[in-house]
């Protein structure tokens, strides 16, 4: 299924996959063919993950992947498209999880797993946000082969909600969140300028809690403010792999 999209005129493709699992399976899939022909024309592939419930389950669905070994994962480089202001290794931080998945197994380089400072090692949320986006700026060699994203019930992306003031700030990659209103309430979040630096976007949507937000994001005229997922696109390629309770309201 094809749409226009909202503000690009560019299409977002989206697939619909039978439950939350064949998703993951599905993204986890795409994303070693997408690992293996970005090292196929530059020296590292560079992805950006995502956070919440379908952060991590495409990590174990990656990690049981049978063509996983054909990655050659030290010339991977690893972002979050946000984090929770937690210390390192609290369970509630993105980055734990997805550890806890499966991450740390996949033969990563670690000095090419770019964590979001915590509470710990910053001074306060701007300084993580400035000092992430100065490593993106080292090390991000231009732009994102994958971002990938779950999107909430309100639509957010990363930690960019609906109405809040950090989606405003405009000139930096990295933004401090305050007054999340998903829990927990300081977050470091991409901003849609570094978002958008991406050849490829993929939106993991699943369950029925997130028909709205999938009819809202792909709605003619649908803006980033009220809907921030409407917001991200890939210079290549915008996909939603969703399930078919998400996909509820959309006319087939
Ligand atoms: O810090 C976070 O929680 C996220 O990065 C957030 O943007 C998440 O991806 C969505 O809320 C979807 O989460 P689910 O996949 O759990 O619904």
């Amino acid at each position: 299924m094809t749409h226009s999209d909202p503000s690009s005129g560019a299409p977002s493709r989206v697939v619909i996959h039978p439950d939350k699992q064949a998703v993951a399976d599905a993204g986890a899939a795409r994303l070693l063919t997408a690992i293996i022909d970005a090292q196929a024309e530059r020296a590292e592939a560079q992805l950006a993950l995502t956070g919440g419930s379908m952060g991590s389950t495409i990590i174990t669905s990656l990690l049981n992947q049978p063509g996983r070994e054909a990655v050659d994962w030290h010339r991977v480089r690893i972002w979050w498209g946000d984090e929770r202001y937690l210390p390192a290794g609290h369970p509630d931080r993105n980055d734990t999880q997805n550890d806890d998945a499966g991450l740390t197994a996949l033969g990563l380089d670690p000095a090419k797993v770019h964590r979001v400072a915590g509470p710990d090692s910053s001074g306060s949320v701007q300084d993580s946000a400035d000092a992430y986006a100065a490593d993106l700026r080292r090390y991000g060699l231009g732009a994102f082969d994958v971002v990938m994203l779950g999107v909430g019930p309100d639509a957010h992306v990363a930690s960019l909600f609906p109405h809040h003031p950090a989606q405003r700030i405009t000139g930096a990659i990295a933004v401090p969140v305050e007054d999340s209103p998903k829990p927990p309430p300081t977050r470091v979040s991409l901003t849609f300028e570094a978002l958008n630096r991406t050849r490829a976007v993929w939106f993991l949507v699943a369950g029925a809690e997130k028909a709205d937000a999938l009819a809202a994001a792909l709605a003619p005229g649908a803006t980033a403010w009220d809907v921030p997922a409407a917001g991200v696109h890939g210079t290549d390629d915008s996909v939603w792999l969703v399930d078919q309770a998400a996909a509820a309201l959309l006319r087939h």
